[in-house]
């Protein structure tokens, strides 16, 4: 581990007239998972958006030394930055393999082949089923599909939003369980929205609890869940 990939500082986001992020900061540290925690409506999607450029923002997000707050979206990907929104936007009537390539744009198609290549070790069955339309697949192979694609460009930082939404537990322990091989092996950093907390802190090294637009604290992933007064603001059990 070396220090953080990311810092927020001061951020600060709006829709329109509304802001919905009032001064954010909390950090991601190198070659770590870490996880944002919050009740519906708390700004955690928007803190993703953010860093993507995709709403209106002020403050400093700074990514490997540099601030890339307001650089534009398709910049930030090509900084290693790469964002499975909610909803994952696989393309369903392409294959596995095309919308896989379709991750690759920013590389070489050698680049790409040979990321394919190594994402399907990670994610079998997405091989099994790579000349299958994605419209086909079940919930869980389209979340593979998405954050193996995500992974084509070979990012230093990986953003998810709610991986497990809509996913049968087994399914969502299977999707954790690659996220904490992929970080461990590949050393890929990555920061996760989830509200399926316990399975994002076996893997997260810290998390970010956010409340109404604020960042409330960051704190060490181990023990969290079984602090009551966490469990029982942010965990909803
Ligand atoms: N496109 C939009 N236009 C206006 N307001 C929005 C928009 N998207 C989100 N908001 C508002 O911003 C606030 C934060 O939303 P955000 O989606 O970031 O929360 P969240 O913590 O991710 O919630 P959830 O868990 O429900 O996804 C909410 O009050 C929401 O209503």
């Amino acid at each position: 581990m070396s220090g953080n990939l990311l810092g927020v500082e001061g951020l600060h986001a709006r829709y329109g007239s509304a802001e919905v992020l009032h001064g954010v900061d909390f950090v991601v540290p190198q070659g770590e998972v870490t996880v944002v925690l919050g009740a519906n409506g708390a700004g955690k999607t928007t803190i993703l958006r953010s860093i993507c450029s995709m709403v209106r923002t002020t403050g400093r997000i700074v990514f490997d030394g540099r601030d890339i707050a307001g650089v534009r979206t398709d910049r930030i990907a090509r900084l290693g930055i790469a964002h499975v929104p909610q909803g994952r936007g696989t393309f369903g009537d392409l294959t596995v393999e095309e919308n896989l390539r379709i991750g690759g744009f920013t590389a070489s198609s050698a680049a790409t082949e040979q990321a394919i290549d190594q994402w399907y070790e990670f994610f079998p069955r997405l091989r099994e089923r790579r000349r299958q339309l994605a419209a086909g697949l079940s919930g869980g192979e389209q979340q593979m599909l998405a954050i193996a694609r995500a992974l084509v460009a070979r990012p230093r930082l990986l953003l998810l939003d709610e991986p497990s939404l809509g996913l049968a537990p087994r399914i969502t322990q299977e999707v954790f369980r690659a996220l904490g091989r992929i970080n461990e092996e590949t050393g890929t950093t990555i920061l996760v929205v989830e509200q399926n907390a316990h399975l994002a802190l076996e893997i997260g090294s810290s998390a970010v609890l956010v409340d109404a637009g604020r960042v409330v604290s960051q704190r060490p992933a181990e023990g969290l869940a079984h602090d009551e007064s966490v469990r029982r603001a942010y965990l909803g059990y």
